[in-house]
């Protein structure tokens, strides 16, 4: 481990409905055995970015460690981008996308120790309409269901199983894509168009055999128009997905437009309906904790 002064620790109170007191007992206890302190800040739920680039000015920690979902993940990610700081993750919500892709440990002592130990990973920073997006966005179906499950009031997968049947009979599928590279202009049909970073869903569904979240390149992913049940079944299902299902584009930067407006979502966050998203790579990038490579 790294001679670490202080640590802020960002803890998202409500993610997965979880409560944090046992886990931010562990964290001090863990920090305190390798001489440091730790600063908490709880999210609010509004300005949360501002609060904690501020924070983080301020205290300079030598580390920065959230503990929540992927939104959670991706609100610090914002409030430190720029700043040469290594994030460190204890996945605590319904949603741990990034967590699965980063092969984090499930125990929470070993996630501690990976989110305070020197291993990370450098990775890929997406734009999305001057978003941030670090792992899975995406246009279409799984964007409604998002929308859907974040207006009921049932959480985690049965909240999302419970949403599949009403997304799909209100869903406007099968949507025109059109998508514009550098190099040439595209029309697909899919039920749903993803911009992916990595290799997997939060579900465990790998979607996107190509992907490597530090590859400096990301990934469109069109699933077509084939058997929707099926689709929504490997999104949600840990099954995987047969390759006649999707066309895989791999790119730096591009523009995906719609003559209807879309569902969209980046990271497990509904960012509403639009008809155009611009994507590119950026050349910055962010350093995440990670295990020591086997
Ligand atoms: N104190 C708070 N009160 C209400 N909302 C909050 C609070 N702190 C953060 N949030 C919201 O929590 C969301 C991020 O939650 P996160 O994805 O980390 O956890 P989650 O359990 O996976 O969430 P969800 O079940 O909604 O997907 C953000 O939309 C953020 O604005």
């Amino acid at each position: 481990m790294i001679g670490i002064k202080e640590i802020l620790l960002v803890v998202n109170p409500i993610a997965g409905d979880i409560d944090k007191k046992e886990m931010v007992e562990d964290f001090k206890a863990i920090a305190a055995r390798i001489n440091t302190e730790v600063f908490i800040y709880h999210t609010k739920g509004e300005r949360d970015i501002e609060h904690v680039k501020n924070i983080a000015k301020e205290r300079k920690p030598v580390r920065i460690v959230a503990a929540g979902g992927d939104g959670t993940i991706k609100l610090v990610a914002e409030a430190i981008r720029g700043m040469d700081i290594t994030l460190g993750i204890i996945p605590s919500g319904s949603a741990n996308a990034l967590a699965l892709n980063l092969n984090l440990p499930k125990n929470l002592e070993e996630q501690i120790n990976v989110a305070l130990g020197e291993h990370y990973l450098n990775i890929d920073l997406i734009s999305l309409n001057d978003e941030l997006g670090l792992h899975m966005s995406d246009l279409g179906i799984n964007a409604e269901l998002i929308d859907n499950y974040e207006s009921s009031s049932f959480r985690g997968k049965f909240g999302y199983l419970l949403q599949t049947i009403p997304t799909l009979i209100q869903s406007k599928y099968p949507f025109e894509f059109i998508i514009e590279t550098e190099n040439c202009t595209t029309t697909e049909n899919g039920v749903l168009l993803a911009i992916a970073n990595a290799s997997k869903y939060g579900t465990g569904a790998k979607v996107n055999p190509k992907g490597k979240l530090d590859d400096g390149i990301f990934e469109i992913l069109i699933f077509k128009n084939l058997d929707i049940l099926e689709i929504m079944k490997t999104l949600r299902n840990e099954v995987n997905l047969s390759p006649e299902f999707l066309k895989i584009l791999q790119l730096k930067k591009a523009r995906i437009s719609c003559k209807e407006p879309v569902a969209f979502q980046i990271d497990g966050e509904y960012r509403g309906e639009v008809n155009t998203v611009d994507v590119k790579i950026l050349s910055e990038k962010i350093k995440i904790a990670v295990p020591e490579k086997d």
